[in-house]
């Protein structure tokens, strides 16, 4: 079995990226040979040299990766993969993805995969949706989920459906607490989602500076990972 994580997240813009980075970074510092792969990039921007990714520049700017292929399709359109690749008029083929997941899972001890959008997002037309990738790499998943008022439906609606597909769960990360104005819902958020759905929280991260993955600016991501992630439980059974 692969050894790694499917990050998803209860939303599009939520972290998925920044944890993605973030995790990968500070499991190589750790001396663990974790390596990021980002499936299909939407919302791609055509550069000098052909479309950039800006999920896997982030990440290869927080992380120090080898040079490797990251991410296997990247579509400009800001959309659904599936979405996306049909403006683009690029086919998505899942044995092509299974094949770049497969060769970083014999190079790597860990991949970190993330998915795009929330957890119901289709890959390839309107049946197959990313749930069945994850069942594909048969990897467990992370939810990164925001911290403030909303997102307990969210969080819950997440876990319980990625639970009746049969998916694992490692734990939940909440990804943006403004720590100098705490709300209440961002105090009693992780407790009440932990109290009903028994999924463990593996980290809360405050909001950080100058963090932008449009732009490629990572602040203090790697800091705010490493000060903020129960590595212990994370790695626990991996
Ligand atoms: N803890 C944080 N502090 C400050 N900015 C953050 C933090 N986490 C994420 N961001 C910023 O919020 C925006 C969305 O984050 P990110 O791109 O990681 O979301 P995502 O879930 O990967 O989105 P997508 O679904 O598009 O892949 C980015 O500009 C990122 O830089
Ligand atoms: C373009 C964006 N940044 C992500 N890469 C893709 C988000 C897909 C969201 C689909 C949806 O739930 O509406
Ligand atoms: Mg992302």
């Amino acid at each position: 079995m692969a050894k790694g994580f499917f990050i998803i997240g209860t939303d599009t813009g939520v972290g998925k990226t920044f944890v993605t980075a973030g995790l990968t970074g500070a499991l190589r510092e750790r001396g663990i040979d974790a390596v990021p792969y980002k499936p299909v990039q939407s919302g791609a921007v055509a550069g000098e040299d052909g479309l950039r990714a800006p999920d896997v520049e982030f990440y290869k700017k927080v992380a120090d990766l080898p040079d490797d292929k990251f991410n296997t399709y990247s579509l400009v359109p800001p959309l659904a993969p599936s979405l996306a690749a049909e403006l683009s008029q690029v086919s998505i083929e899942i044995d092509k993805i299974k094949e770049d997941f497969v060769s970083l899972c014999v190079k790597y001890q860990i991949v970190i995969v993330e998915g795009a959008g929330g957890l119901f997002v289709p890959l390839k037309g309107t049946g197959f949706l990313l749930p069945d990738l994850i069942k594909e790499f048969n990897l467990p998943v992370i939810i990164v989920a925001r911290p403030d008022l909303g997102t307990i439906n969210h969080t819950v609606l997440t876990v319980r459906c990625a639970e009746q597909l049969g998916l694992k769960i490692k734990g939940i990360i909440y990804n943006g607490f403004d720590i100098n104005n705490l709300t209440l819902s961002e105090k009693t958020n992780p407790e009440i989602i932990e109290k009903m759905t028994n999924i463990p929280t593996l980290g809360k991260i405050p909001k950080g500076k100058d963090i932008d993955i449009d732009t490629c600016q990572i602040g203090n991501t790697l800091e705010l990972i490493k000060n903020n992630v129960d590595f212990d439980l994370l790695l626990n059974n991996t």
